[in-house]
């Protein structure tokens, strides 16, 4: 009986989750434009005179670009339904909102192709990292995994480690699960499930703290001049390091990109550390006290030379043409030393 009630609810939550079918109406495949059109093969990708409409649109031409609606039988209006069921379950908090996810696929795209990553990737693997990217943050509500294991959340009881990002990719199982929503539906079940186990690891991989445990381990092997990616652990293990890439890829945008972003993710920061302040009555971390704000450009510097430059190079050494990423965040850098010393 309880089972019962429970399943109700999930299906009226994914209900009101997901998105209604007039909306799909205005995502003809004729109206999709150009790859092009929206610089989707360019690392200086810039989101903010895009419309939500527009979004969609350019989401919808990278699955194309990869040939993935044709390969894996994915009906057209269960594409755009999904894409739309995404993009609803992000709430409009600062930074990890849908405009990140994008970005964060947008990355993604341009690593396989202007990268040339792909040729390390299945077709599957492919279409887990897009899916996985657009998914990797939702239903974020503004707050990290110490938040919700200090106010003990509902969500940290559910998971102790990793608690937002699997979260995440619950978020991201009930949209597949939802009606007229699972673009994996043609998919057979050895291909289900390894798009599955690849979209959860690559949305487990996000959580930075994963990323320090990995990173040495996949430093040793690109050390030892590893280049074949194709056993399990090893392709793991480069999809989670992608993904770190893309999560983290606004530090490598034309400075006035980063500089608004990072603003973005400031402010979001600070809403935590108040909320710390307030309901906790705690000190926040540097990086959430506003009180701080004039340490922010030495924290980017932090950042950039802990956790984004010796990723960035790592990777750039062994796929050479994601090159442009590691340029990107070394130019930031100078940025943010400029603004440190001027303080
Ligand atoms: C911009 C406001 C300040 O932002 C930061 C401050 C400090 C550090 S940190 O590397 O020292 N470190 C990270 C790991 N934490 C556990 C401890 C603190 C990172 C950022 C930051 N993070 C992101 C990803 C959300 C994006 C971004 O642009 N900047
Ligand atoms: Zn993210």
């Amino acid at each position: 009986k309880l089972m019962a009630k429970q399943k109700v609810a999930l299906e009226c939550l994914s209900y009101h989750a997901t998105a209604s079918a007039e909306d799909t109406s205005k995502l003809q495949l004729d109206t999709i434009p150009s790859a092009e059109t929206y610089n989707l093969y360019s690392f200086k990708f810039i989101d903010f005179d895009l419309s939500d409409e527009d979004t969609c649109r350019a989401t919808i031409r990278m699955f194309l670009q990869c040939n993935l609606v044709k390969q894996f039988h994915i009906p057209y209006d269960v594409l755009c339904r999904w894409v739309l069921s995404v993009k609803k379950n992000y709430r409009p908090v600062k930074y990890h909102n849908w405009r990140h996810a994008l970005n964060v696929a947008q990355t993604m795209f341009a690593m396989l192709k202007t990268g040339k990553m792909e040729r390390f990737m299945t077709d599957l693997e492919i279409l887990g990292l897009l899916v996985a990217c657009l998914c990797h943050d939702l239903d974020h509500r503004g707050t990290n995994n110490a938040f919700q294991t200090k106010t003990e959340s509902p969500l940290a009881i559910l998971y102790t480690t990793s608690t937002m990002e699997h979260h995440h990719f619950d978020q991201c199982v009930m949209i597949l699960n939802s009606e007229g929503n699972n673009i994996f539906q043609s998919l057979s079940t050895e291909d289900y499930r390894y798009v599955m186990k690849t979209v959860e690891n690559a949305i487990i991989s996000t959580d930075l703290a994963m990323y320090f445990k990995k990173k040495s381990s996949f430093m040793e092997l690109v050390e030892d001049g590893e280049f074949d990616w194709q056993s399990e652990g090893k392709k793991e293990l480069l999809c989670g390091m992608m993904m770190t890439a893309c999560d983290v890829s606004a530090i490598a945008k034309p400075w006035e990109v980063q500089h608004k972003v990072a603003k973005l993710v400031a402010d979001e920061f600070f809403d935590q550390g108040d909320l710390e302040k307030l309901q906790l009555n705690q000190q926040p971390v540097a990086m959430m006290d506003r009180e701080r704000k004039d340490e922010l450009p030495q924290m980017q510097v932090g950042f950039i030379d802990v956790i984004c430059l010796p990723l960035y190079k790592v990777l750039s050494e062994t796929f050479p043409w994601i090159k442009p990423l590691y340029d990107g965040c070394l130019e930031n850098k100078q940025h943010w030393q400029d603004l440190a010393e001027k303080v």
